[in-house]
């Protein structure tokens, strides 16, 4: 039997933690965002920028060289490790100990990234957040899915869950497919929608918050960099998904009087993160 719960203000603040008054950058998580391609280091900005406005620490880029100019400009508070190649990821490997990573927006999917993320896969043991091309990669190749980490993070769209778990011909079955592939493989499921719906094993969230101005290019990448932050803070697996989904929903919602649905972008999702924070804040 499924258990479903309802994501609302009540809820939430079951998984929300104040930070620690004594707290500082070293114990605030630092988080490795890995990803992009040419032509695709923006979903890496926009995930990193996001991480970094979730509250961790300390966040580092793992991109292709084509980015490193990029990345360094757009936001100096970021630290970048780059790959030896100029347009695509073909060796992940790195000299830091982070407590989170988030693979995938605009990684792409040529052979040699592929490769790539098949031997990172063999030797990881940081928790995950798997989004955007490490998805489909994973489609592509069913079997590394159970290198993940157990209670690793998939956020796939519509298309992205199709194409990991297969079709589905009415909302029940997709319901019971991502249940049992959520079971077979320990991982939580972000089924990405209007609404949101989270599982973890029998149990399904749905999320109360968020409108159509977020059916924007890179709102989702944003989404990935809320996770990790929230992952690499120490947060459970499960609250770090149900918390960061609540509050990029709610960012689109504090905006939308302002932007309105039209001219809403995934950078005004970053934007009103701090408010999103506040108004919890105020629940309390
Ligand atoms: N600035 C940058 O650098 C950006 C880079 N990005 C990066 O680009 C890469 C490719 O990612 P992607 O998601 O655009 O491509 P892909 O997986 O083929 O899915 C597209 C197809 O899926 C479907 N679909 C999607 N949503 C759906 C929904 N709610 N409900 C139903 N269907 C839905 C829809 O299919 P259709 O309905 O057309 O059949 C659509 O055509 C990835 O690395 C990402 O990180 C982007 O994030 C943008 C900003
Ligand atoms: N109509 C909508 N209502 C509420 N949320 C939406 C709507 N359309 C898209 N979203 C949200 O926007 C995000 C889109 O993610 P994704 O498709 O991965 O975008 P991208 O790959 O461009 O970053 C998801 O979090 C999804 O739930
Ligand atoms: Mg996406």
């Amino acid at each position: 039997m499924t258990n479903s719960i309802y994501i609302d203000q009540k809820q939430i603040l079951k998984h929300y933690k104040q930070p620690d008054k004594h707290t500082h950058k070293g114990i605030q998580g630092h988080a490795l965002i890995i990803g992009g391609s040419y032509g695709k280091i923006g979903a890496v900005s926009l995930s990193a920028k996001a991480c970094l406005k979730t509250g961790c620490g300390l966040v580092t880029v793992f991109i292709p060289k084509c980015g490193y100019d990029i990345l360094q400009i757009a936001i100096p508070e970021v630290m970048v490790i780059t790959d030896n190649q100029e347009k695509l990821i073909s060796n992940i490997t790195f000299d830091i100990t982070p407590q989170a990573i988030g693979i995938g927006p605009g990684l792409g999917q040529k052979i040699e990234t592929q490769n790539a993320f098949h031997q990172f896969l063999q030797t990881n043991k940081t928790p995950l957040v798997i989004d955007a091309d490490a998805l489909n990669i994973l489609s592509q190749n069913k079997e590394w899915l159970s290198l993940l980490p157990p209670k690793t993070i998939l956020t796939p769209h519509p298309k992205e869950l199709e194409r990991l778990i297969g079709k589905w011909h009415s909302e029940e079955e997709k319901r019971s497919m991502a249940i049992s592939f959520s079971k077979q493989y320990q991982v939580i499921i972000v089924m990405k929608g209007a609404p949101s719906r989270i599982i973890d094993g029998e149990t399904l969230y749905e999320n109360t918050t968020g409108n159509a101005a977020l059916a924007t290019a890179g709102s989702g990448d944003v989404l990935t960099g809320m996770i990790t932050s929230l992952l690499a803070q120490s947060y459970e697996p499960i609250s770090a998904a149900i918390l960061g989904v609540y509050l990029h929903g709610l960012t689109a919602e504090i905006a939308l009087p302002e932007t309105g649905y039209q001219s809403f972008i995934a950078s005004d999702v970053i934007a009103n993160i701090g408010k999103a924070f506040l108004s919890l804040e105020k629940l309390e």
